[in-house]
């Protein structure tokens, strides 16, 4: 197994070097990691957040471990050249339509958890994220002046049926596959885009008459997701509500640094990374939580190479590191992020 490693910016080199710690540990000889640079870190070295090089690394590999893009020394540069545009670039290349986004309260986290007693224990939910469409890639988009000469920026939110119908139907099967329902969550009062959506949604719900299936207002759904978000199983959303709500719906488990992700496409391809950003703030201090890279690592043994008994062995021992008190920061320790590694890694054995 290849896995092209492509650990980033800021917090990513530390989150990610605790990830392939663990997976090494649990596949040992069989895996072998292939670095590439991407983001600011690769800017700097070649004038491109995502190289050629890098891209075709991507390509060629059984799976991606991404730690994260984001620099400040970069706010500057025009989008284009932007780290941020490096994982874009990779999701749109590759295809990877599907953004899974697991939010589980682990019950020994449950006093970490902002929403204390009023969080169900159990929680555990998938958002379904579509990811290669929505405003972040319609055109137009630009900067201009108007008709009063004014600047304006202006960005276009645009789906096609395709991409409806395909990731309704991922957002169908995972909810099949678990408790049967599916929430989808839209903003079809007032967007087209969103009215779309709805309509191809109850088409593809169709094909699935043993799912149940609900849906409900962005703005709602980001109220319910604080007050209640046991009420949810799967949520099929697009790319810019799905990103803000599992944002959210990761500070109601705990600690954004908890949550994984994979990025599927069609043949099975995948990236795995941590939900959360760069962290500027904590890069380098070794504050980071890892344990959302770890768990990525473990959704990419289960989506990508096959290996559930692997992930599960990996998603166990995060279990039992935080029944045993393992806390870094964010979750109201002092443990350093290798120190949270090593807790795993104790775990595991
Ligand atoms: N997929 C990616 O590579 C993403 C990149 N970004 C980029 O990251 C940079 C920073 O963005 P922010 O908005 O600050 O979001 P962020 O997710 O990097 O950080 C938000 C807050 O959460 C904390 N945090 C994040 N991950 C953590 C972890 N593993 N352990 C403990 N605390 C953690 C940070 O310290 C910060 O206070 C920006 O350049 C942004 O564009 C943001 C989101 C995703
Ligand atoms: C390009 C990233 C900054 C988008 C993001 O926040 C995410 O995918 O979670
Ligand atoms: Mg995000």
């Amino acid at each position: 197994m290849r896995i092209a490693l492509l650990a980033g910016d800021g917090i990513g080199p530390e989150i990610t070097a605790e990830a392939v710690k663990i997976l090494k540990a649990v596949v040992s000889q069989e895996i072998e990691f292939d670095e590439a640079l991407i983001g600011g870190a690769a800017w700097k070295v070649t004038g491109s957040p995502l190289p050629e090089e890098t891209l075709k690394l991507c390509k060629n590999s059984d799976a991606i471990l991404f730690g994260s893009v984001g620099d400040p020394e970069c706010d500057h540069l025009e989008r284009a050249l932007r780290p941020e545009q490096a994982i874009l670039g990779l999701r749109k290349e590759l295809d990877l339509f599907a953004n899974l986004r697991p939010a589980r309260l682990f019950p020994e986290l449950q006093a970490e958890s902002p929403l204390k007693e009023n969080i169900v224990t159990g929680t555990d939910l998938m958002i379904v994220r579509e990811l290669t469409g929505d405003v972040y890639f319609g055109t137009p988009r630009g900067q201009r002046k108007d008709d009063q000469n004014r600047r304006e920026g202006f960005d276009t939110m645009r789906y096609n049926e395709d991409e409806v119908k395909r990731i309704a139907r991922i957002g169908f099967e995972t909810a099949r596959s678990r408790s049967g329902n599916l929430c989808s969550i839209d903003k079809s009062n007032v967007l087209e885009t969103s009215q779309l959506w709805r309509t191809v949604v109850l088409e593809i719900a169709q094909e699935y008459p043993d799912v149940e299936l609900s849906h409900m207002y962005v703005d709602n759904a980001a109220m319910q997701l604080v007050r209640a978000p046991d009420q949810f199983d799967v949520i099929v959303t697009g790319n810019l509500f799905g990103d803000i709500l599992s944002d959210l719906a990761s500070a109601c488990v705990g600690s954004i640094g908890l949550l994984p992700s994979a990025s599927l496409n069609s043949e099975g391809k995948g990236l795995y990374e941590p939900i959360h950003g760069s962290a500027p703030d904590i890069a380098g201090l070794g504050k980071a939580n890892p344990l959302a890279t770890i768990l990525s690592g473990a959704m990419m043994l289960r989506y990508s190479l096959k290996r559930e008994a692997d992930a599960d062995r990996i998603e166990k021992a995060v279990s039992t590191a935080l029944e045993k008190g393992a806390r870094t920061a964010d979750l109201g320790g002092k443990m350093t992020t290798s120190e949270m590694g090593n807790a795993v890694l104790a775990a595991l054995n």
